[in-house]
């Protein structure tokens, strides 16, 4: 379930990173190269794909500046694991440095908890801080909302709690381009309103922004990157957790593929392409 932010404001202008990293690139070509020598070519460059996939959302959408701190909320799916990754793997070539930190919201009224010995020994093996808390969300006490409402509510806000309380300024989320596009589809049936999960969004009057650097690359991409890299989920299905939506855009999205193979991103596209002369404009 993608989390239901607003589109908003996006991100003010950062010294992003944005260039540096073109000069330099036999550096991490070869450092790549080295760590993967058990993955084969075609996968190698598979790999290099989405870390350039995620740099062009990072780069465009200024997302990460030197001497940031920032806090990846894992979820302990593929695509936060990913992400995880990722922003690692892309410090060790770029010549500015970053602080990474992990942060996992375990809810205790949820009955499921993840492997929190992989996920520690993950983030060390990248130098990432990782922190786990615990939570209460209150789902039997507030029996008249839907659990799935109350507990990513409550998760969200302890997220934004600790990373105001603990000095961080950029919240780095998993979603990915799937993940807009349902959310746009979902919006407009759903709630009569043409809106998405943008690529950056500044809370709390600009104290934190979330970045998303997966905005570029698809489901089936993020999967593949899993896959490669041997990750192991550590998601398990909520017992609360409602996809009848989600699951209905996501089947549409596909047909719309088969009468179009650029469907996805063409739909993605839209987003930054409206034709508001040939719009009803009624209030
Ligand atoms: N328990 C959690 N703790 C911290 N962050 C979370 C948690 N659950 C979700 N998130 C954040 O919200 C994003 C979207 O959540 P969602 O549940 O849709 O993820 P998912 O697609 O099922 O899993 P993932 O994105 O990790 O593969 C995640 O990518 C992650 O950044």
């Amino acid at each position: 379930m993608a989390l239901p932010f607003a589109s908003g404001s996006k991100g003010k202008s950062h010294i992003a990173d944005v260039g540096w990293e073109w000069g330099l690139y036999t550096i991490p070509l070869l450092h790549l190269a080295l760590i993967m020598n058990t993955i084969s070519k075609s996968n190698k460059n598979f790999l290099r794909k989405i870390i350039n996939i995620s740099g062009k959302a990072i780069n465009t959408h200024k997302m990460v500046e030197a001497d940031d701190k920032i806090l990846i909320a894992v979820s302990g799916g593929k695509d936060s694991l990913a992400l995880i990754d990722i922003l690692a793997e892309r410090r060790k070539f770029l010549p500015i440095h970053y602080e990474l930190h992990a942060i996992h919201i375990i809810t205790d009224d949820v009955p499921y908890e993840i492997d929190k010995a992989y996920l520690t020994a993950f983030c060390e093996e990248r130098d990432v801080t990782l922190h786990l808390i615990t939570t209460h969300a209150g789902i039997e006490e507030k029996s008249n909302k839907k659990p799935c409402f109350t507990c990513s509510w409550n998760r969200r806000k302890e997220l934004f709690d600790f990373a105001l309380k603990n000095g961080f300024k950029k919240i780095a989320l998993g979603h990915h381009l799937d993940d807009a596009i349902e959310t746009l589809m979902m919006n407009m049936v759903m709630h009569a309103n043409i809106s998405s999960i943008p690529p950056t969004l500044q809370m709390f009057n600009g104290k934190l922004l979330l970045i998303r650097p997966l905005i570029y690359a698809t489901n089936a991409e993020m999967t593949q990157y899993a896959e490669i890299k041997q990750f192991t989920s550590l998601k398990k299905e909520c017992p609360y957790e409602d996809h009848t939506s989600r699951n209905t855009a996501r089947q549409w999205i596909n047909q719309f593929e088969k009468l179009n193979p650029q469907a996805r991103s063409n739909l993605f596209k839209s987003m930054s392409n409206i034709d508001q002369e040939y719009l009803p404009n009624e209030k």
